[in-house]
């Protein structure tokens, strides 16, 4: 059952709206924080309340649903000096309006995969120490890269990569944060594999008239029903001394053995499957094995690096990549490019586990693997056939996408391994150019 815990949402994308308006609907403080002030007096005119139509329902006609009203706020902001690009000031209107005495203890993070790390270092003042925070980005293997690399110090976790992150500059966003009393080394990260498929809509007029009036602006739709796999992120992190998975292995990705993690137990999985019975309709499956979590991510990446930019491309649904022959086939080559760069195991089919949920490097060929991905990502673009993916909303609404983080990350983990990955090269290439077009 829901307590009076408060939960944080950052981000008023359709994922954010979606954990916002179930979070609220069972009954806990939701406070929803925004991207700027002028957003938070949208909501606020709106009807302070999140609308969601679960379209992905086929036994009814679906209708719109409105939550009970929750708080809205607007995102600390820290600005870019001109003359240093690592260094940030806050603003003053943030530092008197913003957050003011709130204080975070659980957060979901439902930032752009590029906006994460800044969201998150402008919040760190405001987190308790112990503060739980889950990461929902596509792309959230080589945010919690950038995680590391800026934020490592403060999160606990060692500094790998000196010249990316030189000495002292934690201790200056330290300063500049006036975290230094802030434990957010016990600050609790997770990261999640989602599928869920939805996007943002107003409803149409005859809905809104079956309910209080000026509500729903901020309304979802929830297109396709996937699925939240989450669980503790530190194991990865904690674990290498180099990049978590752009950095050179020491042997080629074929012939290492799968990469094994600590197992989580305790108190984290406990606040994970209370979260999952609290949230049915989010269908979150909590790990507690962080190779099987890794298996998930990097599954997830697959299906992003594949489906996202083919629907942008071509300007279709998820479900239109699974129907034609071409898209087929680069979907295929985009999952044996990762299986090259990162070895078979981690996708290793599901039968090939035995019942501890050991993986089993020794049976599991590249050909099963690529079967085992292929399969899986046409599973999630046909679950969520009628969404227009994220990539694609951000295409249409002029934003940025998330391109660096999903096909341009895999870039990156492959030219570490001395290896080329053109399909996924040229995906990258395209879409960059697509925003280019788009910004103009
Ligand atoms: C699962 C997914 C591809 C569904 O559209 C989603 O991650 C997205 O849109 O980015």
């Amino acid at each position: 059952m829901a307590s009076s815990q408060v939960w944080h949402v950052l981000g008023g994308g359709s994922l954010g709206l979606l954990c916002a308006f179930h979070l609220r609907t069972v009954g806990f403080a939701v406070n929803l924080i925004l991207r700027s002030s002028s957003a938070v007096t949208a909501f606020k005119q709106s009807g302070s309340c999140v609308g969601l139509l679960e379209s992905w329902r086929k036994d009814s006609v679906p209708s719109w649903r409105r939550s009970p009203p929750l708080q809205a706020t607007s995102i600390p902001c820290i600005v870019n000096t001109a003359s240093d690009n690592n260094s940030h000031v806050f603003c003053g209107e943030f530092l008197s309006k913003g957050l003011g005495a709130t204080r975070i203890n659980r957060l979901i993070v439902a930032t752009k995969a590029q906006d994460t790390v800044l969201a998150l270092r402008n919040l760190l003042p405001y987190m308790d120490p112990g503060c739980r925070c889950i990461l929902l980005q596509n792309g959230v293997l080589a945010v919690a890269e950038e995680l590391q690399q800026t934020l490592g110090e403060q999160l606990g976790w060692t500094t790998r990569s000196p010249d990316l992150h030189p000495q002292g500059r934690a201790a200056m966003y330290a300063d500049v944060a006036g975290i230094k009393d802030v434990a957010a080394g016990k600050m609790r990260l997770y990261v999640a594999s989602v599928t869920h498929g939805c996007y943002r809509e107003a409803p149409p007029q005859q809905d809104i008239q079956r309910l209080p009036s000026d509500s729903l602006a901020f309304g979802l739709v929830h297109a396709g029903l996937g699925s939240i796999t989450v669980g503790v992120l530190g194991p990865f992190l904690a674990s290498t001394s180099a990049p978590l998975l752009t950095g050179k292995p020491s042997i080629t990705p074929e012939h290492s053995p799968p990469q094994r993690f600590d197992t989580v137990h305790g108190d984290d999985m406990a606040f994970l499957q209370d979260l999952a019975a609290d949230l049915p309709d989010l269908n979150i499956h909590p790990e507690a094995d962080s190779s099987v979590l890794l298996h998930g991510l990097l599954a997830k990446l697959a299906a992003n690096c594949a489906i996202n930019p083919l629907t942008v491309l071509l300007g279709c649904c998820n479900g239109t990549v699974t129907e034609l022959p071409q898209t087929r086939g680069i979907i295929l080559d985009i999952c044996r490019e990762l299986i090259a760069i990162f070895g078979p195991t981690p996708f290793a089919p599901p039968g090939l586990k035995s019942g501890d949920r050991e993986l089993a490097p020794l049976d599991c060929t590249k050909e099963e693997s690529e079967k085992a991905l292929y399969d899986w990502v046409l599973a999630v673009a046909a679950a969520t056939a009628n969404n227009r993916s994220s990539m694609l909303q951000d295409i249409a609404a002029g934003r940025a996408t998330e391109v660096d983080y999903l096909n341009g990350w895999v870039l990156r983990a492959a030219a570490a391994r001395g290896l080329q990955a053109p399909v996924n090269a040229t995906l990258h290439a395209l879409v960059k150019a697509r925003e280019k077009l788009v910004a103009v």
